[in-house]
């Protein structure tokens, strides 16, 4: 399987914090990679080194063997990002949008079917800055994977949905994997990463430390993805003063 996603010893500092602190990682194509880790921890600061949003401070990312930074414009239109905050203008109405940005990809999904799939038809017209929490993280979603990307790049996809919705993004997502699409997503929830994922890097303090596949993890299921990710970040005993 070629490699999708390769970071080497990547650094990327706000001021005079490291974010991300010598964090590497592989994707292999065609896989569902999940990335966990604590509040701050550098999770999608790393995503967003990949989408050519952050500049490393040292290291390298190379994503489908692309610079995300110099080769940002051959890169974009084969990826696909659903960034945590949402990403759409204010006023522009749901649909709109989706068909917007369906029309710049040579081969996009059946709008009709995504809408009803992610149960935007109801909310079609409505302003962005108008939809429920849940509706603009659906809405988020169908913009990420409407123009079929090779990579999509999924930032707490199912925080916030109702379970009708993270069941349905969680089958999206397995369905982008029969069709060979390679998924790296970030998320707080254990039994999403457990259930969809080929393979789980843990993030701690700018830094993975500790990956495998779900199976691995847990020991054949011996224990649960939670108990193995609370054991590996928990924070230190505080010393009694
Ligand atoms: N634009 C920014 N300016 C300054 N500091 C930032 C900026 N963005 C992120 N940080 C800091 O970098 C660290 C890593 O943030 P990041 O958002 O990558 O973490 P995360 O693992 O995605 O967290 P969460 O699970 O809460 O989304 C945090 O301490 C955060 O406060």
């Amino acid at each position: 399987m070629p490699v999708a996603v390769e970071i080497s010893n990547l650094v990327v500092r706000y001021g005079e914090k490291a974010a991300v602190d010598g964090l590497s990682l592989t994707v292999t194509g065609g896989t569902v990679t999940s990335v966990l880790g604590p509040n701050g921890a550098g999770k999608t600061t790393t995503v967003e080194s990949c989408e050519g949003f952050r500049r490393p401070d040292s290291g390298r990312v190379r994503v489908l063997g692309l610079d995300p930074i110099a080769d940002h414009d051959e890169l974009m239109p084969r990826i696909g990002v659903m960034l945590q905050e949402g990403g759409a203008w204010s006023g522009v109405r749901a649909l709109e949008m989706l068909r917007y940005v369906a029309s710049l990809h040579a081969h996009p999904l059946d709008l009709t079917q995504l809408a009803d799939r992610l149960d935007l038809g109801s909310c079609g017209r409505t302003p962005y800055r108008r939809l429920s929490g849940g509706q603009k993280q659906r809405l988020s979603f169908a913009l990420a994977i409407v123009g079929r990307p090779e990579i999509a790049f999924l930032d707490e996809p199912t925080t916030g949905l109702d379970p009708h919705g993270r069941r349905e993004i969680w089958q999206l997502i397995r369905e982008l994997r029969e069709d060979g699409v390679t998924v790296v997503l970030t998320t707080h929830a254990m039994d999403e990463a457990e259930q969809l994922s080929d393979q789980v890097h843990v993030v701690s303090a700018g830094k993975v430390i500790a990956s495998g596949s779900p199976d691995t993890l847990t020991d054949h299921g011996a224990k649960s993805l939670e108990d193995v990710y609370l054991a590996l970040t928990a924070p230190p005993a505080r010393e009694n003063r």
